[in-house]
């Protein structure tokens, strides 16, 4: 039986980070936030989305603006909501397309910003929390991405806390010292392929 391992972490934790270390060593991976991308550039879905937001979203190309979108929906919840109902659908349609072209693997790792948020990890077999100091996220992701520390925190505030999280999941790693980090994946991938 193919065993799926959910992966994720707030916003600048790591998640990116952990998930290519994972992949470097072999494994399939597959990533939701990079899916959510891809069905959000299909007509029909673009359609959908630009109406919600009374077709005030949509760049010159005919592409979504995402960053338009991001400032509208991490300061409305119900936008938010609306937003998540078209696009965690369409990701979970392609997750299934990944699964039977993956059919032959062992573990997959699935790495999404919002694992416990969306209820995805309830078809996991096991899941990894990432975690780093509040702090260090928010100079992670002002750095990485050049925005401003109330961005940042917007997007924080719609997602639960790595105390609400650490309830859920199987395995926590703290991502500070990334080669530390490193070494608990390493341990953790060893009891995932012997249980
Ligand atoms: C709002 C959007 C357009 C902003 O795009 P942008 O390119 O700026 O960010 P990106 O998608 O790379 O996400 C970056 C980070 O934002 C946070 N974030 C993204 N979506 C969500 C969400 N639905 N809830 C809480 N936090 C989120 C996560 O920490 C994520 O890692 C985009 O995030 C989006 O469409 N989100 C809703 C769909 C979704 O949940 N996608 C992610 C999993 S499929
Ligand atoms: N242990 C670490 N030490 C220093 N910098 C790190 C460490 N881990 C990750 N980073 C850096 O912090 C930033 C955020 O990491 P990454 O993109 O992997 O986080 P993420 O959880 O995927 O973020 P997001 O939720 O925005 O997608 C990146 O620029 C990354 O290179």
């Amino acid at each position: 039986m193919m065993k799926i391992i959910g992966v994720t972490g707030g916003i600048g934790s790591g998640k990116t980070t952990i998930i290519n270390y994972i992949k470097s060593k072999g494994f399939a991976v597959y990533i939701a936030d990079g899916a959510g991308r891809k069905v959000m550039q299909k007509r029909e879905i673009i359609q959908q989305i630009n109406q919600l937001f009374n077709d005030e979203v949509l760049l010159p190309d005919g592409f979504l603006d995402r960053s338009k979108i991001a400032s509208l929906v991490f300061n409305n919840n119900y936008l938010l909501q609306k937003l998540n109902n078209v696009v965690h659908p369409a990701v979970a349609l392609d997750f299934e397309e990944f699964k039977k072209e993956n059919a032959s693997e062992k573990v997959i790792f699935k790495e999404t910003a919002v694992l416990f948020e969306s209820g995805s990890y309830k078809e996991c077999d096991a899941t990894i929390l990432i975690t780093a100091p509040l702090e260090i996220r928010i100079k992670r992701v002002m750095q990485r991405d050049n925005i401003t520390k109330e961005q940042v925190e917007s997007r924080i505030k719609n997602q639960l806390s790595d105390d609400q999280k650490a309830a859920l999941a199987t395995y926590i790693v703290e991502n500070i010292d990334l080669k530390h980090a490193f070494k608990s994946i390493d341990d953790i991938i060893i009891k995932i392929l012997n249980n």
